[in-house]
């Protein structure tokens, strides 16, 4: 009771104060923090309270908390109703995340040419190189970019390239995530009817089966034949997930499963960064010479390796500042209360809660981030070009990855990938927006924010400089 409430609270009003959270939420979020500096605040949702956590020591105990008291899982099961749209096991067991945490980042160093070769083939298809400039619909072909390069890493060449499966991984999680939301909307009752009338999950599943199948088979027979001394045993996760699944989850409908459920978590979020990427590069085309000279220098001397993207500290910084200002959720770190917390200044989270903070109390605030709401490219390069802070860096004020318990596994991967496209975009190509006018608005999906998917941007081959 003693959290103040931003909106209204009454019993019939407060429906009236969750539909404008859903739609106004940055505004009600800066009301919020304004209206109660440095204090906790809640409002009301549909169903339950949302408490905005403001202060750094409250962000460090949210990002520690046990997973059986404020629930990441919890909360992203009833943001996309995950149990009723996945099988059990793809819930349950996530013997995924040691495989993406570890054994893909280790292997970053090794796959970079793949990766970089894949980029090359994916811009070529998607944005061929033209003498004329060309108008490309950014999200799109960002989008189809990601997913092909994503593929690669998971399956390998040639499967990679198969558009069925790229159909797929790029569909299921659009597919999941409007399913998730219209069935938690609707009563418990009438949930498995409505699943059946507007989702295309198990046919994904089964589709992604049949494609990838007989690859499986193919990799289970020299499996067994060579075990761990086969020669050519291929390095993707696809492979990693053989050989870590047990019991169920060695059948190929299971890694089927599981790899819709790696490229659901890897896809949509890099593509719609690298679009925002792209937006604040064609609309400010100033800041393509500076990129493009420190890419120059840093292939010259290392190749499209991994040495060479840890030097291209302007690239870096500039992902750095599009994770920051172009969100993809102003809430961060969404928990769910499964027990009633009280947090060690003693604000108490009854259970059944929602609980976050939000990147109107961290990214845009002033006291973190001088002249906090300005786009600022190189705001993380440091005095003598040295890196201040890396893109794979979280802290209590920098949380696009999360920070913490759940900090995101797979970052280590989106920043090489991403990197590694904004470079060979900048050497490649001249770009600016089709139409002016600068950055093209977001849309709004709940508190979810999304790059325009309607505008475009020119390309042309890069004019090479005299
Ligand atoms: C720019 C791209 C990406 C962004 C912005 C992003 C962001 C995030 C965020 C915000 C979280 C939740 C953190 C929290 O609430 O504490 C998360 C979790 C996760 N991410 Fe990413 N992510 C990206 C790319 C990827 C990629 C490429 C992969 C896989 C290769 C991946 C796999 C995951 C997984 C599996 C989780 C769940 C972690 C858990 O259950 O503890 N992400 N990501």
């Amino acid at each position: 009771a003693s959290v103040p409430t931003v909106g209204p609270s009454a019993p019939i009003l407060s429906y009236w104060g969750a539909l404008k959270f859903i739609t106004h939420t940055r505004d009600v979020l800066e009301a919020g923090h304004a209206k109660y500096p440095g204090r906790t605040f809640r409002i009301a949702t549909w169903r339950r309270w949302h408490y905005v956590l403001p202060t750094p020591a409250h962000i460090d105990e949210l990002s520690r908390a046990p997973e059986d008291q404020l629930s990441f899982m919890a909360a992203a099961n009833d943001a996309f109703e995950l149990e009723r749209m996945l099988p059990t096991a793809a819930t349950e067991n996530l013997y995924h995340l040691p495989i993406i945490r570890t054994t893909l980042t280790r292997n970053l160093a090794r796959l970079q040419g793949a990766m970089h070769e894949e980029i090359c083939e994916a811009f070529a298809r998607c944005v061929p190189v033209s003498d004329e400039w060309r108008a490309v619909p950014a999200l799109d072909a960002m989008t189809r970019i990601v997913a092909q390069v994503s593929a690669r890493i998971m399956v390998g060449a040639p499967l990679c390239h198969d558009p069925e499966l790229l159909d797929m991984l790029t569909n299921f999680t659009t597919d999941v995530a409007t399913s998730g939301l219209i069935l938690s909307m609707v009563p418990g009752p009438l949930k498995p009817i409505v699943k059946r009338a507007v989702s295309n999950v198990d046919a994904n599943i089964y589709r992604t089966a049949r494609v990838v199948g007989p690859a499986i088979e193919q990799r289970r027979t020299m499996m067994e034949k060579y075990g761990q001394a086969w020669p050519e045993r291929p390095n993707d996760v696809l492979q990693w997930l053989m050989e870590a699944a047990e019991g169920e989850e060695r059948e190929t409908r299971a890694l089927a499963t599981r790899l819709l459920l790696v490229g659901f978590a890897a896809i949509h979020t890099t593509s719609m960064k690298l679009t925002y990427a792209l937006y604040r590069l064609a609309a400010n085309p100033q800041y393509v010479a500076p990129l493009r000279e420190e890419v120059e220098a840093c292939i010259a001397r290392d190749g499209w390796s991994k040495a060479a993207l840890q030097k291209m500290v302007k690239v870096d910084s500039f992902l750095r500042e599009v994770q920051r200002v172009d969100g993809l959720s102003y809430l961060l770190l969404v928990r769910k209360a499964m027990t009633d917390y009280t947090f060690a200044d003693g604000t108490f989270i009854p259970q059944g809660s929602y609980v976050s903070t939000s990147s109107v109390a961290t990214h845009y605030d002033d006291a973190y981030y001088t002249d906090a709401t300005t786009f600022a490219p190189w705001r993380f390069v440091g005095t003598g070009g040295a890196a201040r802070s890396q893109m794979i860096d979280t802290g209590l004020d920098y949380l696009p990855f999360g920070h913490g318990r759940h900090v995101c596994p797979g970052r280590f991967f989106a920043a090489s990938e991403l990197k590694t496209i904004l470079a060979h975009l900048v050497v490649t190509y001249d770009v600016r927006m089709e139409s002016a006018g600068g950055i093209p608005p977001s849309i709004s999906i709940f508190h979810a924010t999304v790059p325009s998917r309607i505008a475009k941007v020119v390309f042309r081959k890069r004019e090479v400089e005299e």
